[in-house]
């Protein structure tokens, strides 16, 4: 194990006191947001609850405790003394008890994370969003106790579950990552953060990426280990579009770790179903981009559909009616993966993000569809405000439809209540912490919003996050 850094973001001693067990034998509950399962051990003071990680729900284990609180302890079970029928060799063994974070789930079945994520979706629905979303979400049609909806898998997983080879089935879930990162430990050697810590481990395998990453050798060539032993930060990209990149401390290297001048990679994105054929876009190697290489596609089409309604080929039109289609406020746009579909479908949009860089990149990215007006700078409930009222003359020159796709922590009140304010026919949410998505949800429906659809997509397997996709229409 090698280390650097300053410590755990938010200290957790693992050390008990004399009396504190190291290990304890747990019989493991439902799992909870965050990649574990609750377990109330007996015999414990009232209430203590453990987080137990690497576990499956009724399973029995041993786990040895990795940090206390006064309300809880953290445990990883490092046997499963009664397993679960959904427990499978790890796809990823480093990323198992005392390993890096990222992985946390490649014990279970991929059609097993899908139910674990469904039922942690309903929790938060339930316990952070409360009564009024919780019953707004068990009245859509596909939703049944206890509440949340079926948590969909991405088109190549659905590709290799039903593969007939088992060792195809068995990797079910691999190889999709097209971004990944790496830090280096103080031996020089690239790993990954621990979970919730500064730790860095050695890996050597990165099962989860793409073969184009895989391939690069980045964890086991002995030319790639020298170059990156003084490296802190590295980045892997394998476009959809061309050769992958590394990216080592801001220089773009190629796969033969030559530097590059050019700085951008080229995604394209099949939008056949949307009619739109192939959407071509240039962002910076280091930019954010959706990960999982089948996640722009079902994004692009999911909301661009939710948003649009019949104007891209599905149904329940918003802002219908209006001459060129409806007026679209986008909210955290990024380099313009929706915005374009959304310009070339819709009517007006104006598109307000964060990044410069990003905002640079969407420019180039929105050629295609002038009429689009990119705007650079923060989303907040006064920003919100302003731009969702300042469409073209014309009717009220307020946005039909606000699409917005918030970094974790979600939008937050004042931003919704802005678009509240605004008063869209439709707000077509894109969520991927589902807690963040219960609080804006419930934002958005005390403003009178009522929940239409809410869409779940497995776009992260082997771990625990997932995206989530909520529209709601003004009645
Ligand atoms: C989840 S990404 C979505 C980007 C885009 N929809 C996509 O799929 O590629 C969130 C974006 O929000 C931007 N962002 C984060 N906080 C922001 C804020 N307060 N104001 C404006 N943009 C913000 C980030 O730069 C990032 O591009």
């Amino acid at each position: 194990m090698s280390g650097r850094g300053r410590g755990p973001a938010r200290q957790e001693k693992a050390r008990g006191g004399a009396h504190e067990p190291e290990e304890m034998i747990l019989v493991v509950g439902p799992p909870a947001h965050g990649g574990h399962c609750v377990a109330r051990p007996q015999g414990e003071p009232e209430g203590r609850v453990v987080f137990v990680r690497h576990a499956l729900p009724g399973e029995t284990v041993r786990a040895r405790i990795t940090a206390r609180t006064s309300k809880m302890w953290r445990a990883d079970a490092v046997e499963a003394l009664t397993a679960s029928p959904d427990r499978v060799e790890p796809v990823w063994p480093e990323a198992g008890p005392g390993g890096v974070g990222g992985g946390e789930l490649s014990h279970v079945a991929l059609p097993a994370q899908r139910t674990w994520k469904r039922w942690v979706l309903a929790d938060c629905l339930r316990r952070i969003g409360g009564p009024e979303v919780a019953e707004a979400v068990l009245a859509l049609p596909f939703s049944t106790p206890p509440g949340g909806v079926p948590v969909e898998p991405m088109p190549c997983e659905t590709a290799a579950e039903t593969a007939e080879d088992p060792r195809v089935r068995a990797l079910a879930g691999t190889g999709t990552r097209t971004r990944v990162e790496l830090a280096i430990g103080d031996d020089g050697a690239p790993g990954m953060h621990a979970f919730r810590s500064a730790t860095i481990l050695p890996v050597r395998d990165l099962p989860l990426a793409v073969p184009a990453i895989r391939d690069l050798g980045l964890t086991t060539r002995g030319s790639w280990r020298r170059r990156l032993a003084r490296a802190r930060r590295v980045q892997a990209v394998a476009p959809s579009a061309g050769a992958p990149v590394v990216i080592v401390d801001g220089t773009v290297l190629s796969a033969s770790g030559r530097p590059l001048s050019r700085q951008r990679v080229d995604e394209s994105v099949d939008a056949s179903g949307l009619g739109l054929g192939e959407l071509r876009y240039t962002v910076r190697a280091d930019a954010f981009w959706q990960v999982h290489r089948d996640a722009p596609r079902a994004l692009v089409e999911a909301v661009t559909r939710a948003a649009l309604g019949d104007e891209a080929g599905g149904a329940g039109a918003s802002g219908a009616g209006r001459p060129g289609g409806p007026r679209v406020l986008e909210l955290y746009s990024g380099s313009g993966l929706l915005t374009l579909p959304l310009a070339l479908l819709g009517g007006e949009v104006i598109s307000l993000e964060g990044s410069e860089r990003a905002v640079r990149d969407a420019d180039r990215n929105l050629r295609p569809a002038p009429r689009a007006r990119l705007m650079a700078g923060r989303v907040t409930g006064a920003s919100v405000t302003e731009l969702g009222r300042s469409f073209s003359p014309g009717g009220d020159g307020r946005a039909d439809v606000v699409v917005l796709d918030p970094p974790r922590q979600g939008a937050g009140r004042d931003v919704i209540e802005a678009i509240v304010g605004v008063g869209p026919a439709r707000v077509v949410l894109v969520a991927c912490d589902p807690a963040a998505l219960a609080r804006d949800v419930g934002s958005l429906l005390r403003g009178g919003y009522r929940l239409e659809g809410l869409r779940a997509l497995d776009m992260f397997p082997h771990t625990h996050h997932f995206e989530t996709i909520a529209v709601l229409q003004r009645p």
